[in-house]
Formats: structure tokens, C-alpha cells, sequence
């Protein structure tokens, strides 16, 4: 199926309306040479029907020699963007920043939000925007959760599966993302529907089990045997299993970099219109797989970077891991049992 740029122009009109963009806002567009070039034309058609001062910033191709792959989160940290001082004095000036390239994860983001600036990463296909266009429910929901999670001490995930993990929390900020850039600083993502945090440093605890179905990013593969993790003060300490285990652990061992083995962001999707089933519909290098992220009732946890809350991790490996079927708790509340989203009432989808 395919989205028209007519269709394209008008949802990206009214992500940036709900993104605050209007007559008295500058909008950049970023790009690089493997952004969509119809998702850059309807930002731009969509930021000059809003009144908006629009220009585009186009960087040149960046490669690290140690990246694999093309899925923009395989490499984190060094960008098209890196170093670039001029190119990014150029975004810092604008309200709004629309990212087809991906700067997630970097220092510079953490940099340019800083000045205030807003940040809208959107870098699926058109199709998978469409399927997740946000809306002030999604952002109600997510909200409603958020603040749960900001009061918490502890984040507690158990499975059948025999996942039994603690993270103490409080170090760290909560994140939400639910699709739009509609305040002073902040960055956003046009798809997602979920939220986040980052264990405190170094006291992350247990056994994480990946069951069968478990999506691992970047690798983009459905797990179709048993991995287990052993994390201790906060480290992935072991990877247990078959093939898929000693193809983890390989793919980790190649960066090199004992950081990489460090938990990052952990939380739960909030998106019911995000399905488990859609990265395996879709060739690897469509997009990043925000279905995987985002699907109502997962527990997302991650490996590597946490410079987007200020930490010193800036690593280049970042796995995004989704499991289903766990019981989360926030303090004693159980927000997610068996993958069905249970608690605040007002996250859940009615
Ligand atoms: O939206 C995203 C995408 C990737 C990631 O690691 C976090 N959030
Ligand atoms: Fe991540």
C-alpha cells in the first residue's frame, strides 16, 4: 500500500500543528542523503502551509568504518552532525527541527535541545507514519503513565519466561514519547507511543529472559529460542543460549567496548495501533521498526548510550529489545501483567 503526498503533506500539517509550528516559527528540515525525499517534500509543504519560515539543511553521507547495516540506530553517537559546529549553530536557530536522518542519541541532540529548540524525528515509511499518526490521546495516555513513573524508586519485570529484574530508579529522568515536539526543548517521535527511564547507574539487577517472539533491534529478528541475560550492577554480565545468544554476544563483543554492555533506557509501549507483528512484513532497511518500540503492553529495555539524559555512555552499540508477556511494576504497582496494560487507568487504551 502507498500514502499520496497529498495525504503525506496533510498528516505532517497536523503533526507540526500539534508541534506548535505556525506564523511566528522557523522550521529546519534535516536531511541526508537516504532520507525520503517524500517525507522532506511534505514537511516542507506542510511547515509553509502553517505560516512557518522553513529551510533545509542537507548533510553529507556519513559513514563510520566500524557500522554495520543501515538501520540508524545500529551506530550511536557519531553522525553526519558530529564536529559540524556551523551546521549545527544553523539548527540551533530554529524553533523546530523536523530530523530525517536521525541525530538520537547523540551529544549534539542533547546540545541543540538545550537552546530550546524542538526536535521531531520522523524516518519511517510514509505507511508506517500513517498507521501511528499521533493524536492528544496518545499523548494523554503517555502522560498518564509518566507520571507514575517519575515518582517511582523501582522498576520490577518478571515473565513466565523466568525474567526476574530490579532497577532502582530516581537518577534519572522520565521520557515520554508520543509523537510530537510541542514544548520548549523537547524531543519527540512521529511514530512511537511509549516512555521510559534509565535505571540508576550501576544497580540494575537480575535476569532478563528473551521468549520466543522477543524482538531484538537492530538486528530486527524475532527470537526463536530462549536468550538469557544475566545483569549485575548494572552490566549485561552474561548472554546465555543457542545461536541466537552467541550471535548477540558476538555482535557486542565486536564494538570493542565494555560500555556497551551497560543498561539504557527501560519502560513499556502505550501504542495499540503499533503492532508485534510489522517488522516481519517489512524489508530491514524501511525504517527502525518503531512498531517494535511501541506496541501496547511490551517491556522495552535497551543496551549502551545514555548521553540523552546527561549520562557519560556514549557508546556506539545500542540493542532495543521488546518482550512481551511481562509483569512490570513501578513500586508495587503493576502496570503491565502478562503484556496487557493494567494500571494508571488513564494509560489504557478503553
Ligand atoms: O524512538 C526511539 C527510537 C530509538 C530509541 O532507541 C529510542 N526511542
Ligand atoms: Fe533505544
Amino acid at each position: 500500500m502507498a500514502v499520496n503526498n497529498s495525504q503525506l503533506t496533510e498528516m505532517f500539517e497536523r503533526v507540526l500543528a500539534l508541534s506548535k509550528v505556525d506564523n511566528t516559527q522557523s522550521v529546519a528540515v534535516l536531511k541526508s542523503h537516504y532520507s525520503d525525499a517524500r517525507t522532506v517534500q511534505a514537511a516542507t509543504d506542510a511547515a509553509l502551509r502553517l505560516g512557518a519560515k522553513v529551510y533545509i539543511v542537507e548533510l553529507p553521507s556519513f559513514n563510520h568504518p566500524r557500522a554495520m547495516g543501515n538501520d540508524m540506530t545500529a551506530y550511536c553517537g557519531d553522525t553526519a552532525l558530529t564536529g559540524n559546529l556551523a551546521a549545527q549553530r544553523a539548527l540551533e536557530a530554529a524553533d523546530l527541527i523536523v530530523d530525517t536522518m536521525m541525530l538520537l542519541h547523540s551529544p549534539e541532540q542533547e546540545q541543540i535541545l538545550k537552546t530550546g529548540t524542538r526536535i521531531l524525528l520522523a524516518v519511517e515509511p510514509p505507511e508506517v507514519l500513517a498507521r501511528m499518526l499521533p493524536n492528544e490521546e496518545d499523548k494523554a495516555r503517555v502522560l498518564a503513565a509518566a507520571a507514575v513513573l517519575e515518582k517511582a524508586r523501582i522498576m520490577t519485570v518478571k515473565s513466565s519466561a523466568g525474567s526476574d529484574f530490579r532497577a532502582p530508579l530516581g537518577q534519572y529522568p522520565t521520557v515520554t514519547e508520543y509523537g510530537y515536539a510541542d514544548e520548549p526543548g523537547r524531543w519527540d517521535h512521529w511514530p512511537s507511543g511509549f516512555l521510559f527511564t534509565w535505571p540508576n547507574e550501576e544497580q540494575a539487577e537480575g535476569v532478563l529472559v528473551l521468549d520466543v517472539g522477543d524482538i531484538l533491534l537492530p538486528f530486527k529478528s524475532y527470537a526463536r529460542e530462549r536468550i538469557t541475560l544475566e545483569i549485575e550492577k548494572g552490566f549485561v554480565t552474561q548472554i546465555h543460549g543457542g545461536f541466537e545468544a552467541e550471535y548477540l554476544r558476538d555482535y557486542m563483543r565486536y564494538f570493542n567496548d565494555p560500555e556497551v554492555y551497560g543498561i539504557s533506557h527501560i519502560g513499556w509501549g502505550l501504542q495499540p495501533r503499533a503492532q508485534w507483528t510489522a517488522m516481519g512484513l517489512h524489508d530491514k532497511n524501511d525504517g527502525m521498526c518503531m512498531d517494535a518500540r511501541a506496541f501496547y503492553g511490551n517491556f522495552l529495555f535497551s543496551t549502551g548510550p545514555n548521553t540523552e539524559v546527561g549520562g557519560t555512555r556514549k557508546t556506539p552499540c545500542h540493542m532495543d529489545i521488546a518482550l512481551r508477556r511481562c509483569d512490570i511494576r513501578v513500586d508495587d504497582q503493576l502496570v503491565v501483567a502478562e503484556g496487557e496494560v493494567v494500571a494508571p487507568e488513564a494509560s489504557r487504551v478503553r
